[in-house]
């Protein structure tokens, strides 16, 4: 944390996996706590859980600012997210990649943020899947004040892609912690995600 700090992150995206919904397994509310005693900074936390409706007001309580939801666990992805916000937090809807955005568009307008999956759910360093590019474009054609993100795969060879499709959130693990120099790395993908923005 001190290391990603002094990086100069703007925002941390935690990764809550039950083993039921992915076949991996993370952790929950108590080191989204921790993380929360150590920073200020947005905690942005993506549930990659079945029934998140039933954990929301923990994972809230616990220091979640925002809170994405997958479309794929749930019945009433909609009603979900009105959930999330009635308990003053923003609210997210993800997709992975094989999810068509008709999915969702429904439930777009009580959306504050969109995921844009570019890998399936479940496991850091997997390669970035394209799919995701022409879904941030759509999305950004029908929600045009939305706030989109895109997750998994980003790196220094794919995050200029990601912002000249239109994402406002670019979340990165493995092209940051697999690096020795966290302040270089976030350095470099900053600079190449601006120049193509
Ligand atoms: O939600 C995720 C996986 O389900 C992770 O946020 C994502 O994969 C980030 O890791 P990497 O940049 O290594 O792909
Ligand atoms: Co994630």
């Amino acid at each position: 944390m001190e290391r990603l700090l002094a990086a100069g992150v703007k925002a941390l995206h935690l990764d809550v996996m039950d083993g039921i919904f992915v076949p991996n397994i993370s952790y929950g509310m108590p080191i989204v706590a921790a993380f929360r005693k150590l920073t200020d900074l947005p905690l942005d936390v993506h549930l990659m859980i079945e029934k998140p409706q039933d954990y929301i007001r923990q994972f809230h309580e616990a220091g979640a600012d925002v809170m994405t939801i997958h479309a794929e666990a749930v019945d009433d992805v909609a009603s979900i997210l009105r959930e999330i916000k009635s308990l003053g937090a923003g609210a997210g809807v993800a997709i992975n990649p094989d999810t068509p955005l008709e999915t969702i568009v429904d439930a777009l307008p009580e959306a504050d943020l969109a995921l844009m999956m570019s890998v399936n759910a479940g496991f850091g360093g997997q390669k970035f899947n394209p799919v995701a590019l022409d879904k941030i474009r759509e999305v950004r054609r029908l929600a045009p004040d939305l706030l989109i993100e895109i997750d998994g795969g980003v790196n220094l060879d794919t995050i200029g892609r990601c912002t000249e499709a239109g994402a406002d959130l670019l979340v990165v693990g493995s092209a940051i912690f697999g690096k020795p120099d966290y302040v270089t790395a976030v350095r470099e993908l900053n600079s190449a995600a601006a120049a193509a923005s």
